[in-house]
């Protein structure tokens, strides 16, 4: 199976404070990948660095090939456009979301690019498809829904582009345990067509048996292979 997305020594921080160390990470296509480890430990970072989201880096980030990684001299943001362009669709953790906006406004901010905003009636369909409870939201305000259903609209709008490679950060967090399983059932439950997923969980329990490999990450290193374990 061919690579979407190749690390090398990556190394990465905030003005002085340097997080990730030496990172090696491989995804293959179609891989669901899920990125464990507790609080503070570096994935939101790792996920920020892949979509040159932070202030510095070094190593090698490879998408299908291409080097999207580099040294971020730019400045974070600058190089993003082209990344999604890539292949690269990202969910931010926690409730990165607009309260004013509709359902389906916002989720027509993630088709970002001109295929997915021609396509994006079809798409939002898709998400809705994936997440029921928001087919009868879509013209709701956003900043109105309960906590389970925001979260539904944040990982809906990284699915609204066809990407090759998506990053969620942490889908349970600040849900009840029931919620959060739904939204990584109804997650799980999208055909993989080609598209890897890499999940950062603190909570292992939720991936257990559901990805093809877990990853660990302690003190912004990459702890290797921890397979389908189950913590709990
Ligand atoms: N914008 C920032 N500026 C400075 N330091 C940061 C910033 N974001 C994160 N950090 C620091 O980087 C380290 C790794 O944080 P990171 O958010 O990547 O970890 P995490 O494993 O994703 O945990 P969490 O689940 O809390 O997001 C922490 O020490 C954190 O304080």
């Amino acid at each position: 199976m061919a690579e979407v997305l190749k690390i090398t020594g990556l190394t990465a921080g905030y003005g002085p404070l340097r997080v990730l160390h030496e990172i090696d990470f491989r995804v293959l296509e179609g891989e669901r990948v899920g990125l464990v480890g507790l609080n503070g430990h570096g994935k939101t970072t790792l996920f920020r660095a892949i979509s040159s989201l932070v202030g510095w880096q070094s190593g090698s980030i490879l998408l299908h090939g291409r080097e999207i990684g580099g040294s971020r001299s730019a400045g974070p943001g600058r190089k993003t456009p082209a990344i999604v362009r890539a292949g690269l669709a990202m969910t931010p953790q926690g409730d990165a979301i607009f309260p004013g906006l509709t359902v389906a406004q916002h989720l027509d901010c993630g088709a970002y690019t001109v295929k997915a905003w021609r396509d994006r009636k079809a798409r939002r369909e898709m998400v809705f498809d994936i997440f029921p409870p928001l087919r009868k939201l879509e013209h709701a305000l956003v900043g109105r829904l309960s906590g389970g259903e925001r979260r539904m609209v944040s990982v809906g709008r990284a699915l609204m582009v066809e990407a090759s490679l998506y990053l969620i950060d942490e889908p349970s967090l600040g849900l009840a345990p029931k919620i959060s399983a739904s939204v990584i059932e109804a997650l799980f439950a999208l055909p993989k067509d080609g598209r890897a997923m890499v999940i950062a969980e603190q909570n292992v329990a939720l991936l257990s048996g559901k990805v093809d490999r877990m990853v660990g990450m302690h003190a912004g290193r990459i702890r290797g292979d921890v397979g389908h374990v189950s913590l709990y």
